[in-house]
């Protein structure tokens, strides 16, 4: 297990051991004791999720808010996604500024994005699978995000725009 820092403090890539033989591949995808050995984060991570979407799809940017503000820990099982965390943390020096990173079942990295940034992902391959451990529940009132497009990110979600697909509240965030 190695971890990766991006260019936002609090936010790393994991590149997680594989163990490849004749029958295909084994790996942790995670371990409590490595993972607070390797980042010093002791976080009980209470939720799993997972969600499943075609090419075009952009589910994001969102975070929950206040008390009900969740860590994850995110990784593509199948296919390849764009997968981006925003630093809304208001005392933060890398306010407002975004890592992008490319997440795959063949690249097998995770994504730890911490409380306060919003989280969001662009399918890249026909379809994609993907997981992700949350340190909080789930808790639908305190929801916020930020648009896909918004214009102070100018994210590139690396897709054709024609194909783009992103949910009625998505749009309205
Ligand atoms: C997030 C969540 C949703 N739901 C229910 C609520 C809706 O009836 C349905 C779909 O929810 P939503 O459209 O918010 O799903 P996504 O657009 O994939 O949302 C996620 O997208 C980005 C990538 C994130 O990082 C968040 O974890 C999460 O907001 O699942 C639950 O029951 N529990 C949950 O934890």
């Amino acid at each position: 297990m190695k971890i990766i820092p991006t260019a936002i403090d609090g936010c790393f890539v994991i590149e997680p051991a594989v163990f490849k033989d004749g029958r295909g591949y084994f790996m942790e995808t995670f371990n409590a004791a490595k993972f607070k050995e390797l980042t010093g984060i002791d976080t009980p991570f209470v939720q799993d999720n997972e969600s499943y979407s075609n090419y075009g799809v952009i589910r994001g940017l969102h975070l929950q808010q206040g008390k009900h503000a969740q860590a994850k820990l995110v990784r593509c099982i199948k296919g390849t996604i764009l997968d981006v965390a925003v630093d809304l943390r208001k005392e933060s020096k890398t306010y407002m500024q975004y890592v992008a990173v490319e997440l795959s079942g063949e690249n097998k990295k995770q994504l730890y994005v911490p409380r306060g940034f919003a989280h969001g992902y662009s399918v890249l391959s026909e379809e994609a699978l993907f997981a992700y451990k949350c340190d909080n529940f789930y808790n639908k009132g305190s929801e916020g995000g930020l648009r896909y497009d918004d214009p102070r990110l100018n994210i590139d979600w690396q897709l054709d725009a024609s194909k783009v697909l992103v949910s009625d509240k998505d749009i309205k965030l």
